[in-house]
């Protein structure tokens, strides 16, 4: 099934039910503090979980106490859809989890 790119329109509505995410040019982003390395490593290798059964796979930055997404659609011509709404949905489901916020 092809995937569209959302409309401005349809961005913002969906991020209005996405606090803390934000689209930056072409890219639907969102950065998350955590308590240690450790929490914030654990916390990538479970989005890179999610990810591989969403088939759908955001540049994942790990950093000192940090994980930053930033995701689009390639397939779509690289804007943004509703394929990276779905992993943001589920992303933001298990970070509270980690201690993330
Ligand atoms: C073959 C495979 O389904 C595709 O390459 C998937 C994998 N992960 C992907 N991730 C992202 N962000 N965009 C895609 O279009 C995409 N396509």
């Amino acid at each position: 099934m092809a995937v569209e790119p959302l409309s401005q329109k349809e961005i913002e509505d969906r991020l209005a039910e996405l606090p803390g995410w934000s689209v930056d040019g072409d890219r639907l982003t969102r950065s998350y503090r955590l308590g240690s390395h450790f929490a914030a490593a654990a916390l990538v290798v479970h989005i890179a979980g999610i990810q591989e059964e969403l088939d759908h796979h955001s540049d994942l930055t790990l950093g000192y106490h940090t994980v930053s997404l930033s995701v689009n659609t390639h397939s779509a011509g690289g804007a943004v859809t509703d394929k990276d709404f779905a992993l943001a949905r589920r992303v933001e489901d298990i970070a509270p989890g980690h201690g993330a916020h």
